[in-house]
């Protein structure tokens, strides 16, 4: 066995490989071997893996480029998801930030976005964005925190410009059977403490992210857990024998019922959101990647920051601006992103112009709607106007000035 784990990974240090073994499949089941197999070579990102071809000849695959320059290119290359469920909700994000993308046709992988020029956009699988950031063939790119966490694996050229993109929520749980073995087991602690996993019969977990999976039993301290991989439809890996557990995205949850599987309490592995990330090479190397960064970033915080919001209109009767400014104000709900804008409402009245009225205008948390309305009311406020907001652009982009410290300019 440990001959053939090293033909496999020739490349890997003796360390990597005294790692591999730990999680080793039981040796008659060589289909696990060869998941482990995999599994192992995603320990840790090198410059080249070796993969079992179907004829067992070992082929070279670069997935990485080693070193720190970035390749040759004028263009700036953005990869969005080809497929999937971020795909369309990451165009439709853009579209809402005034960034229409360009396709051609659905199966053209290269578009562009006409507002930004120079930029090329590149559709990927998610996980081969990820792979694409570190190998220098893509500068930007719209994914989940749980690909870039897992296909990253802490590598510290992959920059999250933006965490929260409001889209593609979900979080990798670990999960299990609700009956049997493990009706009783509800917590970490309580799968921690069951005496069934010992080195010879591992608690068996199906999951197409062990490199989290790994990294969170080492955390609880359970040694006794093998991985195996799949491309989807997890779930039914208990119920067919192959795992005693999954660790998988969870969403609505409907998947895990309809299987009669259960998150642990505490199982949950990671939050996740699509993020915008970059590679710190490009940003710092190649020419127009940070002012092309600075404007996606802009446009995405000045959207995000106004779909939670209203902007609200009232008339208001009052002596002046300052009076009607500090009745409002004394209102809780009312005090708006940087408190309101009273303006005189002009009449003629007796060959006079005068203002009785004054207008009020401030934004408000849709949650918070009604409440503000009824304050509003509370104070002298009538003919409330409530009009959706489209983007709220401060002085300067929050993430801004963190993306530039992190990247010490
Ligand atoms: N319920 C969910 N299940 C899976 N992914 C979700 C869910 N909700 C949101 N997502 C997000 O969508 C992404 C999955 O998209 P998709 O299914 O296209 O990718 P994938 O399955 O990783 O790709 P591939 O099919 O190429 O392996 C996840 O990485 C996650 O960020
Ligand atoms: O909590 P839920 O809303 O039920 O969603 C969770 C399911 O969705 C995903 O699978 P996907 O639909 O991507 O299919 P796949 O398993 O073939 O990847 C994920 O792998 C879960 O199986
Ligand atoms: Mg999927």
């Amino acid at each position: 066995m440990e001959s053939l784990f090293t033909s496999l990974l020739p490349q890997y240090t003796p360390k990597q490989l005294s790692s591999a073994s730990a999680v080793v499949a039981p040796p008659s089941l060589s289909i696990s071997l060869l998941s482990t197999a995999i599994h192992v070579h995603s320990v840790k990102p090198l410059a080249t893996v070796t993969c079992l071809s179907a004829s067992a000849v070992h082929a070279t695959v670069e997935n990485e480029r080693a070193g720190s320059r970035i390749p040759k290119r004028s263009e700036i290359r953005l990869g969005l998801p080809s497929k999937g469920r971020m795909a369309v909700d990451t165009l439709d994000l853009l579209k809402d930030c005034q960034l229409h993308v360009k396709q051609v046709n659905p199966r053209q992988y290269v578009a562009e976005i006409p507002q930004l020029s120079n930029l090329e956009v590149w559709f990927q699988r998610p996980k081969d964005i990820v792979r694409k950031l570190l190998s220098g063939d893509l500068d930007l790119g719209f994914v989940g925190l749980d690909t870039v966490t897992e296909h990253g694996q802490g590598n510290e050229d992959l920059i999250i410009v933006h965490d929260a993109l409001e889209y593609g929520d979900c979080h990798l749980s670990l999960a299990i059977p609700q009956l049997g073995l493990f009706e009783n087991v509800n917590s970490m602690k309580d799968l921690v403490e069951m005496p069934q996993w010992t080195k010879e019969n591992p608690l068996r977990v199906a999951t197409g992210f062990t490199y989290l999976g790994h990294r969170f039993f080492r955390e609880h301290g359970f040694k006794h857990v093998m991985f195996s991989t799949a491309d989807g439809a997890l779930e039914a890996a208990p119920a067919m024998g192959i795992a005693d557990a999954i660790l998988d995205l969870v969403s609505s949850g409907t998947t895990l019922k309809e299987n009669n599987l259960k998150e642990i309490e505490d199982g949950t592995v990671l939050e996740s959101q699509g993020v915008f990330v970059a590679s710190r090479r490009s940003l710092i190397q190649r020419a127009g990647v940070l002012d092309i960064t600075h404007e996606i970033l802009e446009r995405l915080e000045a959207h995000l920051r106004a779909v939670g919001q209203f902007t609200v209109v009232a008339n208001m009767r009052g002596s002046s601006a300052e009076e009607v400014a500090a009745r409002v104000l004394s209102q809780p709900s009312l005090f708006g992103l940087q408190g309101p804008t009273v303006s005189p409402v002009f009449c003629k009245r007796e060959g006079k112009v005068v203002a009785d009225y004054y207008a009020v205008v401030i934004c408000v948390p849709k949650k918070a709607l009604y409440e503000s309305v009824k304050q509003l009311r509370s104070i002298g406020g009538s003919g409330v106007l409530v009009s959706p907001l489209t983007y709220i652009f401060d002085e300067e982009s929050p993430r801004w000035p963190k993306l530039l410290g992190g990247l010490g300019l």
